[in-house]
Formats: C-alpha cells, structure tokens, sequence
C-alpha cells in the first residue's frame, strides 16, 4: 500500500493539525499550500494513499485543486469552510471520496476516521450484483473511489458460486429484476448460509416500489437504497452496515482472545479443541506450559516488564504451532493442542520450543532477558479434554519439581 497523504491546505494551522492526524495514523504526509505548488510538482507521477485538498486555495477560488488531484487518479476528499448547496454540488459532481466543512473539531475526527476506513476498505471484498452493464460499471467507480476491492456478478446464479468461492466478501449490493433469479430470492438465500452480521446486503430497487424495499428487508436485507441514489447516501449506507460487521467481529475477538497477548483464551480454546478431538482420526498431543520463575522476574524488573515477556513468548508460541491451538489459560500459562499428532513428534518439537526459549533473548524495555519455560504433555487418545488437561498439568508438576526448563511426558518416568 502506499502510505502518502498528499495535504493541499493554504492554513498553516489546519495544514499542521491535518498532518499530525495522517501521521498519528501511520501516514507519510506532503503538503503543499497552493494550486501552483499541485502544478509544479507533476504528482501524477507520484503515488498517493489519497489527498487532502482545500476547496478555496489563493490561487484557486472554486475548487481547481481538486480536479487535478481527481485527474491523477488519487483518491481525494475535500475540505471547505462553505458548504452551501450550490458547493456541494459542485464538489460532488468532481467524483470526490467525500467532502468535510470546516466548522468545529470534530471535523478533523472526521478527517481521522475518513483515512482509518479508507485504509481499512483496502480489506474489504464488496459483490455487485447487476445485469446491467453500465450499472455495475457505475457501482465500480463509486466504490473503487473508495478503495474497496469490487467483483462483479451478473445475476444470483453467479453470485451465489462467487461468494462460495470468495469467503472475503463482506458487502452484498443487489438489483432486484434480473434474468434467472431475483434480487429477493438471492437475498433469501444468502441469508440461509450467511448471518446478517457476516455479509451486509445492501438492495436498489426503484423508488416507486415501496412494497419492494419491505420485501428485500423482510428477506434478510440489512439495507435497501432506492434508485436513482446520490452517491453521499450511497456511501453512508455502505459505511454503516461495514461498520455494524467491524464492530461484531471486534466483540468476537474479544470474547475468543486473552486481552494481553491477543492469543486465544481459555473459552475459545475448549471449544475449538473438543471440536478439532471430535473430528479427529488419530491421536494428538496437548501440553500445558508454564514460564519459569515468573513471580521473580515481575519482582525484579516490573510488572510491565512481566507483560512484555508474556506477549513475546506467546508471539513465539504461536509462530511455533501454527498447525495447532495456542492459548493462554491465565497468567504465566499457556496450552497447545497439536490435533493428529503423534506424541513422539510433539515430544521433538516441545523440546526445540524449550530449548528455543533457553537460547532467546527476550528484549524488555532497555534489557535482553532469559527465560525458561517447563512443559507438560500427554498423549490424548481416548480420554476427554479435561482429564487430558490434568494429567498434563501432572506431567507440568513433575517438569518444575525436577529442576524447570525441561518437557515431562505424562506416565513417563523421568
Ligand atoms: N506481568 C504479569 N504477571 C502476571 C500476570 N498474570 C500473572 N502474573 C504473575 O505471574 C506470577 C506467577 O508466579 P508463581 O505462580 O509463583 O510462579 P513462578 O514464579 O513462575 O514459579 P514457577 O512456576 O514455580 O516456576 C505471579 O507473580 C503473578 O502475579 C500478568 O498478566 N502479567
């Protein structure tokens, strides 16, 4: 991605708050302070994430900036401090991203949260699905200007084989007549695969069609825009139902991953572990680990030092057995099943990890630190996840009693 946010802004101070916004955000910032500075530069030969551009500039009283801007292909949002009709209008018709009126602090929230979903729509999968052409070719450029990423279906045949085939599809935006399905009946189904808070589907239908509307929402539609739709409005409606999903997922991740290391937690863990034993042909492994002395090392170096060293031990837990389940149970403790995994072939690589930690330096605040960690694992064939766990944590017991920094394999003598 490039990472470039191109400021054309005549006021120092607005220029200065807009740049430590962008930065603030991870942006590398130009600025420029008039048309003849855009001129003099050729950015069309130079890549910009998106462009900031003053509609009033000295030398450019109506908004020339932007078109040159828009002409490079950068995409660009415009701030004013006028926003009469006549403006808007004028802004609009110039294929913006959108426009800001310059009026209190929250406008420059505004400018934030503006670059955060740009960025953000990189990410994200939006299927139109239209017969027509021209429409579809139209959807694409107000969402391109966008920068989300836009796959093109041409009745609900084709889209129900795309969404199987693309799971990174968020949005749905449907016609309602077309050849060999409905807009409705494809709404229907998607909706018996897909919740409402996995893939928003946004449906056109025309304005004198009122029954038409309730019916699409009364099949699963989480929005429904009547035609013809001015692009701000078309916009918003995006943008809302995107960030109804963002925030559902984000409550997901918090219920599923410790907070400190943004590993699994304990929950989740048990569910998808007695889901991957369930579905399992052979036996796997499972170990619980545990970082030795820790208690001394909060001591001695702080608390905050203590979290650093969680945070990378489980960075390197789970780049270990990215073929397995990595959580962290609760303070110095984490678990990791290795579903369809001999024991002989845990027992090696659990020793590599133990022997890994040993030799690692873990660098906290201005310090590189060692720490060692002791492994308990079992062999889980027959019996449940929970006695699994407890003879591990027998089998742990044993690894700290008989000096730390070592596995014990439960039922092995030592
Ligand atoms: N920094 C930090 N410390 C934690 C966290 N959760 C638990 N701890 C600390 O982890 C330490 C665990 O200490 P003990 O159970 O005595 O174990 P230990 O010192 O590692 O000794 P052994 O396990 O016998 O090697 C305690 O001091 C807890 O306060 C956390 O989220 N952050």
């Amino acid at each position: 991605m490039n990472n470039r946010v191109l400021i054309v802004e005549d006021h120092k101070t607005t220029a200065e708050i807009l740049t430590k916004i962008a930065q603030k955000l991870g942006f590398e910032v130009e600025v420029m302070s008039s048309l003849a500075d855009l001129t003099a530069s050729l950015i069309e030969d130079k890549a910009y994430f998106c462009a900031c551009v003053d509609f009033h500039l000295p030398d450019a009283h109506h908004g020339e900036a932007i078109d040159q801007t828009v002409a490079a292909k950068i995409p660009t949002f415009v701030l004013t401090g006028r926003l009469d009709e006549q403006v808007r209008q004028k802004v609009m018709t110039k294929a913006v991203v959108d426009f800001i009126l310059k009026e209190t602090v929250h406008s420059f929230d505004y400018v934030g949260k503006l670059l955060t979903r740009l960025k953000r729509n990189m990410q994200v999968n939006i299927l139109v699905v239209d017969d027509s052409l021209s429409v579809r070719k139209y959807l694409r450029t107000l969402l391109e200007r966008q920068n989300f990423t836009v796959i093109e279906a041409v009745d609900g045949l084709d889209a129900l084989a795309l969404l199987a085939e693309t799971p990174q599809i968020k949005v749905v935006i449907t016609d309602y007549e077309m050849p060999n399905m409905s807009g409705v009946e494809l709404t229907s189904k998607i909706r018996r695969k897909h919740p409402h808070e996995k893939i928003a589907i946004v449906a056109i239908s025309s304005s004198n069609n009122a029954m038409l509307t309730a019916r699409f929402l009364k099949n699963g539609a989480n929005d429904a825009l009547n035609k013809p739709f001015d692009a701000e409005e078309f916009y918003t409606r995006i943008f809302r139902n995107l960030e109804y999903i963002e925030q559902i997922e984000e409550i997901e991740f918090a219920a599923n991953h410790d907070y400190l290391t943004k590993i699994k937690n304990r929950r989740c863990f048990f569910e998808l572990s007695n889901q991957a034993l369930k579905t399992a042909n052979k036996p796997s492994a499972l170990a619980l680990l545990d970082l030795d002395h820790f208690k001394a090392i909060n001591d001695t170096y702080g608390h905050e030092a203590g979290d650093i060293i969680l945070v990378q031990a489980a960075q390197r837990m789970a780049a270990h057995f990215k073929d397995g389940i990595v959580a962290r149970l609760g303070g110095e403790e984490f678990c990791v099943l290795l579903p369809e995994t001999s024991i002989d072939e845990a027992l090696g690589r659990f020793e590599f990890l133990c022997h890994h930690f040993d030799s690692f330096e873990f660098k906290v605040l201005t310090q590189s630190l060692n720490v060692t960690t002791s492994i308990g694992l079992v062999e889980i064939s027959q019996q449940d996840l929970s006695t699994a766990l407890k003879q591990a944590d027998e089998a742990l017991y044993a690894a700290k009693e008989h000096g730390r920094n070592q596995v014990v394999q439960y039922g092995q003598s030592i």
